[in-house]
């Protein structure tokens, strides 16, 4: 049986010299990867007590999304700048090729909700990193972060100490 790693399709140099990009397409573009994928998110958080579910614009999205559905959780969506309507918070942070900023509506999380944030991938941690300040600025509770993938040797992980954290996949290197 395959195993989630080997829907995985890495390519060198992309976007620039010196990444090698975890295609997060290669996963989905199988139904039977797809699957995989939600199923081992859902086993991540089958003890947690929690309320929402946070996903990372954009392909955090696709991976929350179904979490949410299948456990009758709120779904919550934190965007590039610009994109939400409403009243916002926002944050700024750094990424493995450039720079970004993240944005939540203000009234997403309510004091005290206890938060599980997904995402597809960890690299340097800065996304969701921002993310999580985002939350607690809110008064929410980060209980849970999980990721499909991690590159370990970026040391996301270091920016999320104090969290509780996994990943299905975890790259040694970068
Ligand atoms: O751990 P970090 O160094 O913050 O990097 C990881 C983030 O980078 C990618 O998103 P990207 O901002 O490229 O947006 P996309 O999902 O819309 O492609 C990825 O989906 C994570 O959200
Ligand atoms: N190396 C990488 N592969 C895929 N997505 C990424 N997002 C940030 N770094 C990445």
């Amino acid at each position: 049986m395959k195993k989630l790693e080997d829907y995985v399709i890495s390519i060198p140099d992309f976007p620039s010299p010196g990444i090698i990009f975890r295609d997060v397409t290669s996963i989905l573009q199988d139904g039977e990867g797809l699957h995989l994928a939600i199923d081992q998110l859902l086993e991540m958080v089958k003890d947690v007590d929690f309320d929402v579910i946070v996903g990372a614009e954009s392909r955090g999205f696709i991976f929350g999304m179904p979490v949410a559905y299948e456990l009758h959780k709120p779904f919550i969506l934190a965007r590039k700048p610009g994109k939400l309507p409403r009243e916002t918070v926002s944050m700024d942070y750094e990424l493995e090729y450039g720079t970004g900023t993240i944005e939540m509506h203000a009234d997403s999380i309510k004091p005290g909700q206890k938060v599980v944030i997904i995402d597809d991938l960890i690299a340097t941690g800065g996304t969701v990193e921002a993310i999580a300040k985002l939350v607690e600025k809110l008064g929410g509770q980060v209980v849970k972060i999980c990721f499909i993938m991690e590159l370990a040797g970026l040391k996301g992980r270091e920016k999320l100490a104090g969290y509780d954290v996994e990943s299905a996949i975890i790259y040694e290197g970068k």
